[in-house]
């Protein structure tokens, strides 16, 4: 190309992007729609892009710019999104006009990103219905019992090893432990894959998960550009994920659900030789593995050990029972993303919950007395073998769980994409009408509403008290889970495995501040998801109950 052609092209090609960038940042002066005047690029976002504060509080500062108005606009870098502040207005779009905005933003290609394009909470439409209808069935009350046992399993095996190290008192950051714990039992109940991340940090499944899924690293990044620049990601075919990241989880699932079939046809034409069919599984396996190329001395010996199980009452089984009216099953790029999505959304939400409420629960003594006193009556009643049901019903852990929710929202904001036309009322008194058209985007900022004065008195109190009896989420004010149809479709497997390990943490150690401890709290400016600025960090102590000394005991001799 000339140099005078060159010269053109590029202040062409600056001139359309001032324009495309300058238009997105004066839509809310056109629509009169209260908003701050933003930065060029960075919208409103300053606080954020030089760490001076969190997404959450960055957000959350926004809101309360605004006092009396239903709603309000925020640029969010270059795309512009309407915050909507009144409860009752959230409802009417996430539920009684959930046709209206079916959808989540979503930047990932299908087809250049099927491992996060292809998961629940990327798909649009009737791609969505159809996935959540057939996945729904698996986080039922009877699907979650099946899976408890897996479930406690982790929870004691944890703890177990956390109170045998602590009985001098030990520092732990708690995100991390908790991490390790997450990881262990979402990946034994969604990719039936057995790990113990305690007592092997380094294993090969947590290992990658954890560096696939670091939202401080470039993911974050990939995230801001891919939701304003959507045209730019797909035509640079980024992937959120590393491809090597889609080969390692299809790889895992692949194998998973080749073991299981061939245990399923050996175990039913074969039922005879019970005691030695592992070692044939094991066999066939790994030759299955050496014609896939893929390496996997990790994946041979702990998805195939007779201990470990394979036909296990898993997410993983049940999506590979389903079939559709003709008789079609999920593809495993399908059941990898599904599984990959679940792990996804699972493991910083969980271990942050958990991590903030131990961290409330050791600065509040009283807190931690009362929990005490509620395990050891189940213990004494079930004699340190709660079922699904007792844990359940364990209303003042639930009250500690529900409050931690409500104070600490892990994500900034619920987000909802408009696909058909719709009217909102005016955002003032006196003011018009505005109607959001399809691809406008509208978010719900549930960290800023559930520490809103007007809904909850002494908003920034950890007080167990309101959590006895938590508000109803369709009054949108307390969505720690979302609302409508999209609420977050794991979040009473969530809750059960948050219940699970409180209890057997609490039951085992006292949870103590020590001085790295975070007073007061801040958050960090770096993390999508919310993060203590310095971590999360506690002492925990050996408990010296009758119970959980007997308990320790037995488990130390069967050891
Ligand atoms: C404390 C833990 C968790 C929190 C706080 C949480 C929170 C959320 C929130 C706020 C949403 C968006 C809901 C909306 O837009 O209305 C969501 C969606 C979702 N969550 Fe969770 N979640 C948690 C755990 C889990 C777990 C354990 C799983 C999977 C097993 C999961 C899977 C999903 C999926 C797939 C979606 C998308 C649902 C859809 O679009 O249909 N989450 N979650």
């Amino acid at each position: 190309m000339d140099p005078l052609t060159l010269s053109l092209t590029l202040v062409l090609g600056f001139l359309l992007i001032y324009y495309y960038l300058w238009k997105s940042m004066t839509r809310f002066k056109e629509l009169n729609v209260p908003h701050k005047t933003p930065i060029p690029i960075i919208g409103n976002m300053a606080p954020t892009v030089f760490r001076k504060a969190s997404m959450h509080e960055c957000l959350e500062d926004l809101y309360h710019r605004f006092p009396n108005v239903k709603y309000f606009g925020v640029y969010h870098f270059v795309t512009p999104v309407i915050v909507i502040k009144d409860p009752e207005l959230i409802s009417s779009i996430a539920v009684k006009n959930f046709d209206n905005f079916t959808d989540h933003v979503t930047i990932m290609d299908e087809k250049i990103d099927p491992l996060s394009g292809k998961g629940l909470f990327f798909l649009r439409g009737d791609a969505w219905r159809e996935m959540r209808r057939i996945l729904s069935p698996s986080f039922t009350a009877s699907k979650l019992k099946t899976m408890f046992h897996l479930i406690t399993d982790c929870a004691d095996k944890f703890t177990r090893f956390v109170a045998d190290e602590a009985k001098q008192g030990r520092t732990y950051e708690m995100k991390n432990i908790f991490g390790r714990y997450t990881n262990d039992t979402v990946a034994s109940c969604n990719f039936g894959f057995v790990t113990d991340s305690m007592r092997d940090p380094k294993n090969e499944f947590y290992s990658f998960a954890k560096k696939t899924i670091d939202f401080m690293s470039s993911v974050s990044l990939r995230l801001i550009v891919g939701n304003n620049f959507p045209l730019l990601f797909k035509l640079l075919r980024t992937q959120m994920f590393s491809e090597s990241a889609r080969q390692y989880f299809t790889s895992v699932v692949d194998n998973v659900v080749k073991a299981r079939k061939e245990k399923f046809r050996r175990h039913s034409s074969v039922s005879y030789l019970n005691s030695s069919i592992y070692a044939s599984e094991c066999t066939i396996f790994f030759f299955s593995l050496v014609k896939n190329r893929f390496d996997s001395g990790y994946l041979f010996s702990k998805l195939l050990c007779p201990k470990q199980g394979i036909h296990r009452p898993d997410v993983m089984q049940m999506m590979m029972e389903y079939k559709d009216a003709d008789g079609n099953c999920l593809t495993i790029e399908e059941m990898t993303s599904q599984a990959f999505v679940f792990y996804a959304a699972s493991y910083d939400t969980i271990s942050t919950i958990l991590s903030f409420a131990a961290h409330e629960i050791a600065m509040h003594p009283e807190v931690q007395a009362k929990l005490h006193r509620e395990i050891e009556e189940v213990v004494a009643k079930t004699g340190g073998k709660p079922t699904y049901e007792v844990l359940k019903n364990m209303q003042y852990l639930n009250a500690v769980i529900n409050e931690t929710l409500r104070l600490y929202a892990v994500i900034p904001f619920l987000d909802r994409v408009c696909v058909k036309e719709f009217q909102l009322p005016p955002a003032t008194p006196g003011g018009q009408p505005v109607t959001v058209k399809p691809g406008d985007i509208v978010w719900f900022l549930s960290f800023a509403l559930q520490r809103d004065t007007e809904y909850f008195s002494d908003p920034l109190k950890f007080d167990t008290d309101r959590g006895l009896s938590p508000i109803e989420s369709s009054q949108a004010t307390y969505m720690p889970f979302g609302l409508g149809p999209r609420l977050c479709i794991g979040n009473r497997f969530a809750l059960l495995i948050c219940r699970v390990m409180l209890f057997y943490l609490l039951w085992r150690c006292e949870l103590e501040t020590c001085e790295k401890t975070s007073i007061p709290m801040k958050f960090s400016g770096k993390s999508f998801v919310l993060m203590a600025k310095e971590g999360l960090w506690l002492k925990l102590r050996t408990r010296e109950t009758k119970t959980s000394r007997e308990n320790n005991e037995t488990a130390n001799r069967i050891n």
